[in-house]
């Protein structure tokens, strides 16, 4: 760990239309004051800024989430980074410290780094690269219709295999009892393979409870779980095969019907499948692929095994990711082949 890292040409002189600034990450009068509080930096990160190049950075909000909101942030050098600036951190201040030096040492190609945090009385910061395709949630959602350049059933394969490693990962983590805690579309990227990369490990804990879940939250989450400091590994399974369903379907976890009905993603893949396995569950997008059905139909059947009800009875994170891989060699196959 190192407290600052040196700082690299960062005063040179940057366009004006590069430089407006929106403040939005503002430091706080305390802020200013308080010189012993630093952004902790994580060893192997190159970032070159202080938290005064952080808070004084252009700034513009990518989202507002459960535990706070998400700024993608401008610096003077050109690197750009995503900040998250946390409201209600039930931890204490060294808990949460030492949840933050866990993170931040974990390294892996499908995990997102965790690059710096800053903990003060007033404020809570982390820091992650910034991933400039958007989330896997903003591939699969956004811009549906006209112009929308669908998610092939590779890219999706490969985003479910990195996901699932990176979990997996995650859960041999701390003498194996590391949870991620909110596993969700929004919280997977693409890493420079274009797999998939899991972000936000273990916040979910250190925040304070959710009680009314949060529609969004709530089709992740597994049913045992009413507390969200309370997330567990085989909850995060259950997210997980929530998480597989979505690529299948193309459907979000909860969501309306044209009679604004919600609908329980989990609920609604039963309901279809009851009587047999049927193609009306998979996403119309993936349809115009030749010879993915019988792959998809295994899917299918580890993402139902990922979401039993009784917590127990769901499959450990290295055996996903194992039935995944093991489930997704026809396109490498084909690869070498041609
Ligand atoms: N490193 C990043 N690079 C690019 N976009 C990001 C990054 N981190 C978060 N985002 C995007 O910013 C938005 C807000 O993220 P945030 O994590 O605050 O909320 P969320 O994922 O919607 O919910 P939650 O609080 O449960 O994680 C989301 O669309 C998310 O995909």
């Amino acid at each position: 760990m190192c407290y600052q890292s040196k700082k690299r040409n960062r005063r040179q002189e940057l366009p004006e239309n590069t430089r407006k600034k929106d403040f939005a990450l503002k430091k706080t009068a305390s802020e200013s004051r308080d010189k012993n509080n630093r952004l902790v930096f994580f060893e192997g990160c190159n970032l070159a800024f202080d938290l005064e190049d952080l808070l004084s950075a252009s700034a513009e909000v990518l989202g507002k989430g459960i535990f706070g909101v998400t700024y993608k942030a401008a610096l003077e050098d050109s690197t750009t980074v995503a900040v998250k600036r946390l409201k209600e951190v039930a931890s204490a201040k060294r808990e949460f410290e030492q949840q933050m030096e866990v993170i931040g040492n974990i390294r892996h190609e499908h995990v997102s780094a965790l690059r710096a945090y800053y903990n003060s009385k007033n404020e809570k910061l982390v820091v992650h690269d910034y991933y400039d395709l958007g989330s896997v949630s903003d591939l699969l959602h956004g811009k549906r219709g006209e112009g929308r350049t669908p998610l092939d059933w590779e890219t999706r394969l490969k985003i479910a295999i990195g996901a699932a490693r990176g979990i997996a990962y995650i859960h041999t983590q701390s003498n194996g009892k590391l949870v991620h805690g909110n596993i969700k579309a929004s919280n997977i990227f693409l890493n420079s393979e274009r797999y998939g990369c899991i972000s936000d490990i273990g916040l979910a804990l250190a925040m304070s409870p959710m009680p009314p879940p949060i529609l969004r939250a709530a089709g992740y989450r597994a049913p045992e779980v009413t507390d969200t400091r309370k997330a567990t590994q085989a909850s995060d399974v259950y997210s997980f095969g929530v998480f597989l369903l979505e690529l299948l379907t193309g459907k979000s976890p909860i969501h309306a019907t044209g009679s604004e009905e919600i609908v329980h993603l989990v609920r609604w893949v039963h309901s279809v499948v009851r009587e047999e396995w049927t193609a009306e569950v998979f996403d119309v997008e993936l349809l115009r692929y030749p010879n993915i059905e019988e792959e998809m139909v295994e899917m299918l059947q580890i993402a139902m095994s990922c979401v039993v009800r009784v917590p127990e009875q769901r499959l450990k994170m290295t055996d996903v990711a194992k039935m995944v891989e093991e489930n997704s060699t026809s396109w490498q196959r084909e690869a070498i082949i041609f």
